[in-house]
């Protein structure tokens, strides 16, 4: 049987470090490569991000809406990046945020997180503001096929902060409770779940929150966003040891040198480690 998403990616966080490259195809990037704005150009893109890096980085975030605004051809290059980075070592988020009532929510399980679909990937950023609920059918199929999911709790945008920090009745914000269901997905499983959650690096200090959800904490916003890898241990405090952090433009700007790329990735890294050890 296939080792829990939560397993594979404490060991890939281990021997890789926790870094995350997003490959994020903006139009912009796209035309700052010497590529254009079409499904080629996107093919190229995506190669080279995953050849440069595949086998250093320990994860990839695909974000999905750059592939689909190339329609189905945009599809099948977002399909074959999942499977190169996949037969590299790297482990795939699929960053599609996909959300909807439980019975159509297990379409959209179906499509990333089972085995045998062409999009299956190591796991899937999910919207739970359909109520947590709703994604019942995610997590099942997570759980059998060794998948994981990260939950939008506390996003990155300034936005998010008037459904995130709303209070409930019972004086938990949102964000909050969104945190507790997934430390109770997570009990009990070592070295840690396979249930992460979305909280930005931008957030500043956290403390209010419990982050202790014995699972995964995706980290955007460093680089382009504004916040730092130094800005980690302040925002994250104790729970920085299983902090992923995204970094998309901030490595993809230099690119379409793959050594460039190489380096860009490899001072993340660096800045990184230094902040969650030291
Ligand atoms: O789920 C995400 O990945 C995500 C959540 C969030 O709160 N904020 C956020 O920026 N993201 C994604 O993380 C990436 C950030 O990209 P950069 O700002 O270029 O590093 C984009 O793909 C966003 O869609």
């Amino acid at each position: 049987m296939t080792p829990s998403f939560g397993t594979r990616l404490r060991s890939a966080m281990d021997e890789r470090g926790p870094l995350c490259v997003g490959i994020d195809p903006h139009a912009s990037l796209l035309a700052s490569w010497g590529l254009d704005d079409d499904v080629a150009g996107l093919e190229r893109f995506s190669r080279t991000v995953v050849e440069a890096l595949a086998d250093t980085v320990a994860v990839f975030k695909p974000q999905a809406a750059f592939f689909e605004r190339h329609g189905s051809r945009g599809v099948a290059v977002l399909e074959r990046a999942v499977a190169d980075a996949r037969a590299a070592g790297a482990l795939v988020v699929m960053d599609a945020k996909r959300g909807d009532i439980g019975s159509t929510m297990a379409a959209y399980a179906e499509t990333f997180l089972h085995p045998d679909a062409p999009l299956f990937s190591d796991a899937l950023t999910v919207s739970p503001y359909l109520g947590y609920g709703s994604l019942a059918p995610a997590v099942e199929l997570a759980r059998t096929s060794g998948a994981g999911l990260f939950v939008l709790a506390l996003t990155s945008n300034p936005e998010g902060a008037e459904v995130q920090r709303a209070v409930r009745e019972d004086g938990r914000t949102i964000g909050a409770t969104m945190l507790a269901h997934l430390a109770a997905e997570n009990a009990g499983e070592s070295p840690m779940g396979s249930f992460g959650a979305v909280v930005g690096a931008t957030l500043g200090d956290l403390s209010s929150f419990d982050l202790d959800i014995n699972g995964p904490l995706l980290a955007p916003g460093i680089g382009a966003q504004g916040a730092t890898a130094a800005d980690l241990p302040r925002v994250f405090g104790a729970a920085v040891h299983n902090v992923v952090p995204n970094v998309s433009r901030g490595v993809l700007r230099h690119g379409p040198d793959a050594a460039a790329l190489r380096g860009a990735a490899e001072q993340f890294a660096e800045e990184i480690r230094k902040a969650v050890s030291g």
